[in-house]
């Protein structure tokens, strides 16, 4: 939940940019990303479309198709890989002069020998490897993962030592290194500790057609409809909340601050206190320990193992465990045939302390690809994640401005590297039998980023009682609906499903529990026991900003008179 708040003007499709430069950019974005559609194995069209990714500042996408390029580099090199023959016929058509312009980089064509027109597909998939490494370590030292740019700049060196814009690019990344890490000009780098999860544009890319108009009639009916079953007395309405600031302000003692739009949860009819205002069961959960005790499907603790337990396993993985015949059959209808004795079971499991959350999320992901493969539909058209808000940016605000006066560059707000962004989850893909070329517009870099938007300002998490790591997540698509007050007037429990219960006591002057129709409900994202400064603290990775509810500010004001 980190980022900054919506505007309901945003839209896929917003009007107010007209650089002729980037438009142009856009245009052949999608000429080429229509001609990989035609194409998929053809390694010169992703290289292309990195370029007007990296044109474009996307950094990110433009190191998720090199390194797309890469991987086909080797199917065509490789007689035994998968793809070998597709991959190479696709190069076939660039072997006599001119060699595509994307080729002709740099000391890349040192490499071509004088007068020799024709190069076999292999001479063409060195010479692309070498330009693969140029784009993904240049691009992921631009996203701040200064290890795996590292890492791609020194394998693109083994095979091609005298390259000059290699080396230069190392020499960049050796500079921002001693920069990171404080380090003399002479002191040794140790490359292996260097940072390597940077941040990127957080936004409804300008060719995402599958975000809906979430404040639309349509949009608002659908929601209302489902809501109904788990929250009767509830509807989802529009509601005005605060903008957020990045940090402190003396805003806190005005009057008047800015506010926008956005959705949230409101009482229909009164609601007594202490009664359960929503229910909502998800299969949008993971796990991040191998030999997990909680249901597959939900994440309920399983039963004790004994002879009359109700859990069961899947006859065709035995594994994989659920806590009973309806989550089994819940699972059979929405996801599981597609990771079904796949043998993806142990990635991203245990993870070292720091990945814990990051493998929680790559997981959900996992889970949500399962789940639009199993359905065969978009993975952005899975009803529990396409009507949740990601904290997007507008794609404005997140653009470089490369003129002479510039202003600093914007905050990006997406986490990302390339260990979780690009391998893994290709990786994934690979597992589930997917051909990843074939299926580029389900599993463009774009589409996966979008995702881990959402679930990175939705997704709820369970630590572990025993090592205080967060080991089990999920996303609950009504629940999160409901927006945060740190006098919140419900309480949450997450067990199986996630509950919300009107409050019997609210937390400013132990005044009466019980929310009246029309009231909007009040969830809480941090502990609201604390003191106003920690209360901000703990809430802002998953407000997105600096809380600015009532309570927050009035407490803030007084200290801030009272000299403190
Ligand atoms: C879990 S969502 C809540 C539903 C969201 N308002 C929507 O339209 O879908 C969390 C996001 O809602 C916004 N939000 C929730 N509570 C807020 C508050 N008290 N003040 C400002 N923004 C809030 C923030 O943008 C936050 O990242």
């Amino acid at each position: 939940m980190e980022g900054s708040s919506s505007s309901p003007s945003l839209s896929a499709h917003d009007e107010r940019d007209h650089d002729p430069s980037r438009d142009a950019l856009i245009e052949r974005r999608q000429r080429l990303t229509d001609e990989l559609a035609d194409d998929c194995y053809n390694l010169i069209l992703y290289l292309q479309r990195a370029v007007v990714h990296s044109e474009l500042g996307y950094p990110d996408l433009a190191a998720g198709d090199a390194y797309r390029a890469l991987l086909l580099t080797d199917e065509v090199r490789e007689e035994g890989q998968e793809y070998h023959d597709e991959a190479t016929a696709a190069l076939e058509k660039y072997s006599t002069t001119p060699h595509p312009d994307v080729l002709c980089h740099g000391s890349l064509t040192d490499r071509q020998a004088p007068g020799d027109p024709e190069l076999r597909p292999e001479q063409l998939a060195g010479l692309a490897s070498t330009r693969c490494f140029q784009i993904l370590s240049l691009s992921l030292l631009l996203c701040g993962c200064l290890r795996s740019a590292y890492d791609f700049s020194e394998k693109g060196l083994k095979a091609a030592s005298d390259n000059s814009e290699l080396l230069q690019i190392r020499d960049y990344i050796e500079q921002v290194a001693r920069r990171r890490l404080r380090s003399g000009p002479d002191e040794p780098i140790d490359f292996r500790s260097l940072p390597d999860r940077g941040v990127v544009r957080r936004e409804i890319y300008p060719w995402n057609t599958h975000e809906p108009d979430r404040f639309s009639d349509e949009s608002l009916s659908l929601l209302n409809e489902k809501l109904a079953t788990v929250a009767p007395k509830c509807e989802v309405k529009v509601s005005c909340l605060p903008v957020l600031l990045e940090g402190e302000s003396d805003t806190d003692g005005y009057e008047i601050i800015p506010t926008c739009n956005q959705l949230g949860l409101f009482a229909k009819e009164d609601i007594a206190p202490g009664e359960a205002v929503l229910q909502e069961y998800s299969l949008l959960t993971a796990s991040n320990r191998l030999k997990e005790s909680t249901c597959d499907a939900c994440g309920e603790t399983l039963p004790p193992l004994k002879l009359d337990t109700q859990a069961v396993n899947c006859p065709e993985c035995y594994d994989t465990v659920f806590c009973g015949q309806s989550c089994f059959d819940k699972a059979q209808e929405e996801y599981h045939p597609a990771v079904c004795d796949k043998d993806i079971d142990s990635i991203a499991k245990d993870p070292e302390a720091r990945e814990s959350d990051d493998a929680l999320y790559l997981l959900l992901l996992a889970r949500l690809l399962a789940m639009s493969t199993h359905q065969e539909i978009h993975p952005l058209e899975v009803s529990q994640i396409k009507y949740i808000w990601g904290d997007f940016l507008t794609t404005e605000s997140n653009a470089l401005d490369l003129s002479v006066n510039a202003g600093p560059p914007p905050e990006w707000t997406l986490p990302f590297s390339f260990k979780y962004n690009i391998e893994t989850p290709l990786h994934i893909l690979e597992k589930m039998d997917i051909d990843i070329y074939a299926t580029l517009d389900s599993h463009d870099l774009w589409v996966l980023n979008t995702a881990y938007s959402k679930f990175r300002g939705t997704a709820s998490a369970r630590k572990n009682p025993y090592d205080g790591r967060p080991d089990l997540a999920a996303v609950h698509p009504y629940w999160c609906l409901a927006n945060h007050d740190c006098n919140p007037n419900v309480e949450w429990e997450w067990g199986g499903r996630m509950t919300l219960y009107a409050r019997k006591t609210r937390v400013l002057g132990n005044a009466p529990g019980g929310i009246k129709a029309g009231e909007e409900i009040l969830n809480h994202y941090c502990d609201v026991n604390l003191p106003v400064q920690e209360r901000r603290e703990w809430a802002r990775g998953s407000l997105g900003g600096w809380c600015m509810c009532q309570r927050c500010r009035d407490e803030s004001a007084a200290a801030a008179r009272a000299g403190r």
